[in-house]
């Protein structure tokens, strides 16, 4: 899989290189590319955005250095995803999704965000997916960006060790995930759960669902109901 991302913090990026993913990119299964919006602007202040029509607080990103930039990145085989608080939720299933494509571009916004006929002018032409992280305002589109990126590229086979540990995740399931542990069995007067210790396997099975489905009442009850057929 290629992966490009357009933005005006380049070096933001630099990360990428350090985790499982600079490794997957050492061995050629993830190839990565950042882009400095800026390379696309012609003015000495390299500008990149200007005041909102409407009025309004903030600035909002010009489309003539996205449109150029985007032309330059995207191939017919890409899909352009655009962080946005407007944009569907991002999940595992849409994780799972991107992880079957050739070409990922992203395109993250500071500033109050990008001008829609960015989007608009894209979405005519091919495959656009505004995404949001959920349901509070970040100041841009990199942090969303790096968190899609690290979702996706860690279903791509070869870049996580061991593949197994990519069924019983959280949301996997549609659960979330049974509590772990690991050695000594004993710390600070907590004691491991005497199931785990027994070498019961469906037991410990049986517990872990259980487990799974305890927490899952707890902390998400939304992933418990049924969506209404008639919504
Ligand atoms: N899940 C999630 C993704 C993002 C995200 C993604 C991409 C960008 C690019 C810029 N920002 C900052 C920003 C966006 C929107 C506003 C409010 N909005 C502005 C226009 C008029 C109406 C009100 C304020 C600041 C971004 C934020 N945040 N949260």
């Amino acid at each position: 899989m290629r992966v490009d991302i357009v933005t005006i913090f380049p070096t933001f990026f630099d990360v990428l290189g350090v985790s499982l993913i600079g490794k997957a990119r050492d061995r050629g299964i993830l190839d990565m590319h950042v882009h400095d919006l800026r390379d696309w602007t012609h003015d000495r202040h390299r500008t990149v955005d200007d005041t909102p029509y409407g009025g309004g607080a903030g600035m909002v990103m010009k489309p003539e250095p996205w449109g150029e930039a985007l032309d330059d990145v995207l191939s017919d085989d890409a899909v352009l995803l655009v962080p946005s608080p407007a944009g569907e939720l991002f999940s595992q299933p849409m994780a799972r999704e991107l992880a079957d494509e050739k070409h990922l571009v992203f395109a993250c916004g500071r500033y109050e965000g990008i001008d829609q006929r960015v989007v608009d002018h894209y979405s005519a032409g091919g495959r656009v997916r505004l995404v949001s992280l959920g349901d509070y305002v970040l100041n841009g589109g990199e942090v969303a960006a790096m968190a899609v990126i690290e979702a996706v590229s860690r279903l791509i086979p070869g870049v996580v060790g061991n593949p197994e540990s990519l069924v019983e995740e959280s949301h996997e399931l549609g659960l979330l995930e049974y509590p772990s542990y690991t050695k000594p069995a004993e710390w600070r007067g907590l004691e491991v759960p005497p199931v785990l210790l027994s070498g019961n396997h469906g037991a410990i099975a049986a517990w872990r669902h259980e487990q799974s489905l305890e927490r899952t009442r707890a902390h998400r009850p939304d992933l418990l109901t049924e969506p209404d057929p008639a919504a």
